[in-house]
């Protein structure tokens, strides 16, 4: 099977370099993201962190091509995604990122299976089968494999996006809030294989969570807070991040 590309120590699986991001202008110009120079190194799982309005998804939109940076220079691997075409950063998206989001992005129309392999399909890619079972085993939806969205639990879909994220072994994976409406117990499912990509497939997961049970899986929690970069911890327990949290005024949310 064909994993994600070989990483070495040390390789930057995606950056942002003094990137900006400012909304609207004049009286409603919202500066979301102030300088913000960060690298992402190759098969480490990273969690972003901060107060609401902090500029936490709009830092992983730009860095997974989906929004525009006002200034700076965002690349995922060596390709900086400023001088692409729209149709190369969309295939860029398609080649070498996947994501889980929030809202969940579910075709209502397509089965679980056909939902999770979508990716794969589009791009006209073989299905690694046996890393398909292991996803769908490690996420226990092996008998929802036929199952429409509507006939699926919130948590179940999440699960879904997550192996459909998985499974054509991006480089790396994007994940804004993917534990967001979660119980643990499934929370822990997305966690541990997130974690497992990382660790068993050398892939690269960033994700934004509120959550520092789920920072804890990560290799490294980087804090922003008004637009800019403030903090970070390597290996934190999660009570490291519930205090660092707190000492940037979340605490109270969770
Ligand atoms: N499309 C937009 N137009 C105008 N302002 C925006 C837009 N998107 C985000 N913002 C503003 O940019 C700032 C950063 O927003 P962002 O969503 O990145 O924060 P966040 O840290 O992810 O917040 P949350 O934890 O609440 O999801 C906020 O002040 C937000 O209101």
């Amino acid at each position: 099977m064909t994993h994600a590309t070989e990483v070495s120590q040390g390789t930057v699986a995606a950056s942002a370099q003094h990137v900006v991001k400012t909304y609207g202008s004049g009286d409603t110009e919202v500066h979301a993201l102030r300088d913000v120079s960060i690298d992402f190194q190759a098969g480490q799982f990273t969690a972003i962190m901060g107060p609401s309005g902090s500029g936490k998804s709009t830092l992983m939109h730009c860095l997974a091509g989906l929004d525009n940076a006002t200034s700076g220079v965002v690349r995922i691997g060596d390709v900086g995604l400023m001088g692409l075409s729209d149709k190369e950063v969309t295939r860029m998206r398609r080649d070498r990122i996947g994501f889980v989001f929030q809202a969940f992005n579910l075709v209502p129309t397509l089965t679980a299976k056909e939902n999770i392999t979508l990716p794969i399909d589009i791009a006209g890619r073989k299905l690694d089968e046996e890393w398909f079972d292991a996803i769908v085993g490690r996420l226990g939806l092996g008998d929802r494999l036929t199952h429409r969205p509507s006939e699926l639990s919130g948590g179940q879909q999440q699960r879904v996006a997550c192996a459909r994220a998985l499974v054509g072994k991006p480089d790396i994976i994007f994940g804004d809030e993917p534990t967001g409406n979660l119980d643990s117990r499934s929370s822990g499912e997305v966690l541990s294989i997130l974690r497992a990509a990382v660790d068993e497939f050398s892939q690269t997961v960033v994700i934004v969570t509120h959550d520092p049970r789920a920072a804890a899986y990560a290799d490294r929690v980087v804090f922003l807070a008004d637009g800019q970069l403030v903090r970070e911890l390597y290996s934190p327990s999660a009570d490291d991040v519930f205090e660092v949290m707190r000492i940037l005024g979340e605490g109270g949310e969770n």
